[in-house]
């Protein structure tokens, strides 16, 4: 604010004057500041929206950018060829249970409809269990690919059926209406995915699994972001390979199920599942 000094008697009507119009000076300059105020928030707040805008189009020609340079990956996923119990229609989890001769058989045909798609397998996965490995070997060799390592992990094991273990699947689902929960299956595999399998696929590499059924319905729930309740009904037959691509880094959003690479398959449906913790309600 200007000082305002007194001066001596004889200038008091011009001195009157003089305050009047600083008075109206003043009048006009705290409007005039507030309006300047106004004026400096809607510039900040333009130039920080431009700022936002050129950022998020700067976000997303990078993405666009680096999903046209990602690698096209491929996983194909496959339950085992029929296995002796799933002929006698028996729980099995981690009993360690032979392919049958109809097993071998499909295994080899998923193999020839893998070499029919004209796919080339860079890395092989499966569980500790001799239907799965065995499985895995002969698609292997039927794919002319006998020469890759197959890597056996514990988390594509089955899940373990408990006190099914060997029951009769038809006549516990008549006594019992047995339940099934894939909430620890989906946790190993989930980990198993992360460290492992998703790494290779952003890698642009063709990653075969082959495992078992509820493994596999874990995975496939991931991959197709199914609810718990839905993945029961995912009927998964033996040796019956599918097929999911990957464009971009994200494996998992970029997923793109191809389908079924064939038919056949001897599985039965599982009997009906409920997870308790999961749905509450009864099926
Ligand atoms: O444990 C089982 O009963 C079956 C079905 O889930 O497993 P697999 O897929 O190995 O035949």
């Amino acid at each position: 604010m200007a000082e305002l000094r007194c001066e001596p008697d004889g200038f008091g009507p011009n001195f009157r004057i003089v305050l009047f119009g600083l008075g109206c000076w003043a009048g006009d300059a705290d409007a005039a500041l507030a309006a300047a105020e106004r004026e400096l928030q809607i510039a900040l707040a333009e130039a920080a929206a431009a700022r936002e805008a050129a950022s998020a189009r700067k976000e997303t020609a990078a993405r666009a950018a680096a999903e046209e340079e990602a690698p096209h990956a491929r996983l194909v996923l496959v339950r085992h060829g029929q296995s002796e119990w799933n002929l006698a229609n028996r729980f099995t989890g981690w009993v360690d249970v032979d392919l049958t001769e109809q097993g071998m058989l499909e295994a080899r045909e998923a193999g020839r409809l893998l070499a029919a798609a004209g796919l080339e397998i860079d890395e092989v996965h499966t569980s500790l269990m001799r239907r799965a490995i065995r499985s895995a070997v002969l698609m292997l060799s039927t794919l002319n690919q006998c020469w890759l390592p197959v890597r056996k992990h514990l988390e594509l094991n089955e899940q373990h059926a408990g006190l099914l273990t060997g029951e009769n699947k038809v006549s516990c689902a008549q006594r019992w209406g047995v339940d099934q929960c894939l909430s620890a299956v989906s946790r190993r595999v989930a980990g198993l995915w992360e460290g492992t399998i998703a790494p290779a696929l952003r890698e642009g590499r063709t990653v075969l699994v082959v495992t078992h059924g509820n493994t596999l319905r874990a995975l496939v729930a991931y991959l197709d972001g199914l609810a718990p309740e839905d993945v029961y009904h995912v009927d998964l037959p033996t040796a019956t390979p599918l097929l999911y691509e990957f464009d971009g880094a994200a494996p998992r959003e970029g997923a793109r199920r191809v389908g079924r690479a064939g038919g056949g398959g001897a599985a039965r449906p599982l009997p009906g599942v409920r997870c308790p913790r999961e749905r509450g309600a009864a099926r």
